[in-house]
């Protein structure tokens, strides 16, 4: 046989009774044993009742609760019940809302409510529940019994919180199944009596601890819990989107990952099941197709590194360090003991092997009195000095990894510091018993959802990894690169299990937030419509505010000012990716810091697209200079721009529209005069040349010019057309010369000898320069291992296009860390 436990919601409308009837009628056809179904009370009615004993213990009256709680009742039986079976059921309902009006009547007078008459107070919920399903069910099944659990769950006189005599109740519920062996009964949850026949209640989930107790008595095949979710999942889902439900547990899982917060069973109440090994089945009425969860104690092998991440989100820790304790065998044994006089629960305990200091977490409402009662005990210690004052600390959480596979696995804390850490989340204490299924690490409050959700990724990799982008610009780069993760998105998430979510969105003027991410279909309309003035502190601060997990700035302007607050970024531990030149090409103490606090802080700063855009040039001198290699010498063209010009400036052309081209192009900087005057390429080798070891400043770097006078004086970028036009015989000389010698214009840069030089140079057939086209980019590295033939990287090297793709392959490189 089984027992079938339905919770609050199950019974708390006539249209989940309607299920919970189904899913019984299911039971009683393909089971030949008759099942026992244990019942809370209506949803929200035990916390109702509560309350109107607290009232009338306070001098308030509770009639208008009162009339709510039977219009609850009589509404189902009125929806449920034929009308010639309603009053019998009206009947046995009223003579309970009589006795509990009476007793609250007392309750008033005396303006007194001892545990045991709130006991009494409470037992109303199950009692009446329980009548009313009984009923409808007799409507419906043959034989029905209506079980009030007060007569066969006996316990002492604890009221609140009683305690079972398990062989006196595992008599009394033998004795009555094996009487009634051909009915359905329909026992009262969380209710139990004493000896004197009062009423007594089971604490915290009690009528779970019902259904077990009634299970393990009967042996029963199986106990299902039936609730409103479906099952127990590998996170608190309010906090982890992605959580999903677990189809196998074993018993000490399931203990260790309901003992916080996950409110689906209390698991204490389920070891008489465990202790005789009935498995308990825990399904959501309101989808009753699905699996759900089976606890059990012979669990196939798994293949989930961990089961799942609990958490409780507000504790306090209390640090005792002091040389009063190191070899001084008892003292926490003192300690502890105290503590447990005092009935302050322990949470979770650390102590450090130099024995100097102890660790332990209690609930905030046991602070205070935990403190106070130390300082008592240890007073002499503390005046001697031989014990520090005690620390407290506040608005902390717990978070932890729980599975029995972890034991004998090498890489699991491993893995939950590191996306700890690279999330910026500060470990407060850690502890990991022997057994090693359960890993607890103390973080602050205000972290949890961010580290909930990092580790979550981090551990469930058949799972997509979400990395949540804050994007600085939306012009020719920013948009562009907002169609490509539109268009790829569902590629990137079932070939590389990566989500990109963009959480943020800023030009000069407007800016738009969505931790949900902001429609990549939508953005323009989201941002144009947006409250938010643009205020790129208010940005930053926002995201940093935000907490998401897996972070990162993407910066898709030309503007020096976010370049400000790269640094502080780094310092909240969030990764930047940047195309924006202007940051690594400042002073090279800036560059310098940029990497150092990256690196600190455990996140990563890409800038591929700083040179060559797309192309791997960054990424190839990284690994040279990794593995390595030292470079001898690199000559490049890495102005797409002027290479375009060059390319394109022939024959009848005149310089002044081939510019205009190229802007129209995007191959340009939003200001052509940054290329035409060479500063962006300038900002290129600068970059590449600190890329590769050397400390150079911009006063560096040797620039001719391709411009006039007139051209790099112009206060306007249309003065400075208008230039191009007067100036005209200039670069037509120019052109001539190279065309009358057979010969190309080319622009190209040197590093060498620590020395970095920018020429205008004109070149013949012969020069590897001399076959380019379009924007293309060249890049040539002489190296101790590339000696004889020089590694070479050439390419498209502007354009929209190629440069949002890399941006896109930088972030797609992050995802992977
Ligand atoms: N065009 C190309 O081929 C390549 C461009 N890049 C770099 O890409 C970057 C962007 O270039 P484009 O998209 O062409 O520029 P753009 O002028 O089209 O767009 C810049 C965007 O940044 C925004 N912006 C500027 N200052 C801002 C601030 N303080 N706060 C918020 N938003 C701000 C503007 O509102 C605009 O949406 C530049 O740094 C450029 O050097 C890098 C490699 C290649
Ligand atoms: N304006 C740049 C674009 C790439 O950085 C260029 O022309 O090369
Ligand atoms: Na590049």
């Amino acid at each position: 046989m089984k027992v079938l436990k339905f919770g609050g919601t199950s019974v708390g409308s006539a249209a989940s009774i309607q299920t919970l009837l189904t899913i019984l009628k299911d039971e009683v056809k393909n089971e030949a044993a008759k099942p026992v179904v244990v019942l809370s009370a209506m949803g929200g009615v035990t916390n109702l009742l509560a309350s109107m004993a607290e009232d009338a213990a306070n001098g308030k009256e509770f009639t208008a609760q009162l009339a709510e709680l039977e219009r609850r009742h009589f509404e189902v039986v009125k929806a449920l019940l034929d009308v010639q079976n309603q009053n019998p059921a009206f009947t046995r309902l009223k003579i309970h809302f009589n006795q509990l009006e009476e007793l609250l009547q007392g309750i008033l007078t005396l303006r007194e409510l001892t545990p045991k008459t709130r006991d009494q107070v409470l037992s109303f919920g199950e009692r009446c529940s329980t009548i009313m399903v009984s009923k409808i069910a007799a409507q419906h099944f043959k034989d029905v019994l209506y079980v009030d659990a007060a007569e066969v769950i006996k316990t002492d006189s604890a009221f609140g919180n009683a305690k079972v005599n398990t062989e006196l109740t595992e008599l009394l519920i033998k004795t009555l199944q094996q009487e009634n062996k051909d009915k359905i009964l329909f026992v009262t949850g969380f209710i139990a009596g004493n000896d004197a026949g009062q009423t007594t209640t089971l604490g915290r989930g009690g009528s779970d601890y019902t259904a077990a107790i009634f299970g393990a008595a009967l042996n029963a095949k199986e106990i299902q819990i039936w609730t409103d979710v479906n099952g127990m999942m590998t996170a608190d889902p309010r906090m982890v989107k992605k959580a999903f439900s677990l189809t196998e547990l074993t018993y000490t899982e399931a203990m260790e990952l309901s003992y916080f917060g996950a409110k689906v069973i209390y698991p204490p109440t389920m070891i008489p099941a465990f202790l005789k090994k009935i498995p308990i089945v825990i399904k959501n009425t309101f989808e009753p197709e699905f699996v759900g969860t089976v606890i059990r104690h012979d669990c196939k092998a798994s293949t989930l590194p961990i089961k799942g991440i609990s958490s409780i989100n507000n504790i306090s820790i209390l640090n005792l360090e002091g040389s009063g304790m190191v070899g001084k065998s008892g003292f926490s044994g003192r300690l502890f003991s105290l503590l447990a006089r005092e009935q302050i629960n322990i949470i979770l305990i650390t102590q450090s092997s130099s024995e100097h200091s102890i660790t332990f977490a209690v609930s905030p409402q046991d602070t205070e009195r935990a403190k106070q009662v130390i300082e008592q005990e240890f007073e002499l210690e503390l005046l001697a000095k031989k014990l520090e004052h005690l620390v407290i600390e506040k608005n902390l959480a717990i978070l932890a990894v729980v599975g029995e596979n972890m034991k004998q696995t090498p890489g699991m804390s491993g893995k939950l510091f590191h996306a700890l850490g690279r999330n910026g989340v500060n470990v407060r204490a850690i502890a990991q018993g022997s057994s090693e299924y359960n890993i607890s690490v103390i973080i602050s409050a205000q972290d949890l959802s961010k580290a909930l959700n990092a580790v979550h990724d981090a551990f469930f990799v058949q799972l997509t990894k979400t990395l949540h982008a804050f994007c600085l610009g939306t012009g020719n780069i920013g948009k562009t690169l907002f169609a490509q993760l539109n268009a790829h998105s569902d590629y990137l998430k079932e070939h590389n299990g990566i989500q990109v979510k963009v959480a943020g969105i800023s030009n000069t003027r407007k800016m738009t937030f969505n931790s949900d991410g902001i429609s990549l279909d939508t953005w323009q309309d989201d941002i144009e419509s947006s409250p938010y003035s643009a205020d790129l502190k208010e940005f930053i601060a926002k995201m940093k505010d935000m907490n998401l997990p897996n972070c990162v700035f993407i910066d898709n302007t030309a503007s020096p000012k976010p370049i400000e607050f790269y640094e502080d970024i780094f310092k909240a531990n969030i990764s930047v990716i940047t195309c924006n030149k202007i940051g690594n090409s400042g002073s090279y103490k800036q560059y310098r810091t940029f990497k150092d606090t990256a690196r600190r802080h455990g996140v990563d700063f890409f800038y591929e697209t700083n040179v060559g855009a797309g192309l791997p040039i960054i990424n190839t001198l990284k690994n040279l200079m990794n593995s390595g290699d030292r470079v001898q010498r690199i000559e490049a063209i890495l102005s797409g721009t002027i290479s375009f010009i060059f390319n394109n400036f022939k024959g009848d052309a005149n310089f002044h529209d081939v510019v205009k081209e190229a802007q129209e192009k995007g191959y340009t900087e939003p200001d052509p005069r940054d290329d035409l005057s060479g500063k962006d390429f300038m900002r290129k080798m600068l970059i590449l040349a600190r890329d590769a070891g050397y400390a150079m400043e911009e006063a560096d770097v040797e620039i001719q010019s391709v411009l006039p006078k007139a051209s790099l004086e112009a206060k306007s970028v249309e003065d400075f057309y208008a230039t191009l036009k007067t100036e005209d015989a200039h670069f037509a000389k120019l052109k001539d010369q190279a065309e009358k010698d057979g010969k190309v214009l080319r622009y190209i840069g040197k590093l060498e000898d620590g020395k970095v030089t920018i020429t205008l140079q004109m070149v013949d057939e012969n020069h590897p320069f001399y076959m380019l086209s379009g924007s293309d980019n060249i890049i040539s590295f002489t190296t101790d291992r590339y000696k004889e033939r020089p590694l070479v990287v050439k390419g498209p090297g502007a354009g929209a296009e190629v440069t949002a793709a890399g941006v896109f392959a930088d972030l797609i490189n992050l995802g992977a860390n």
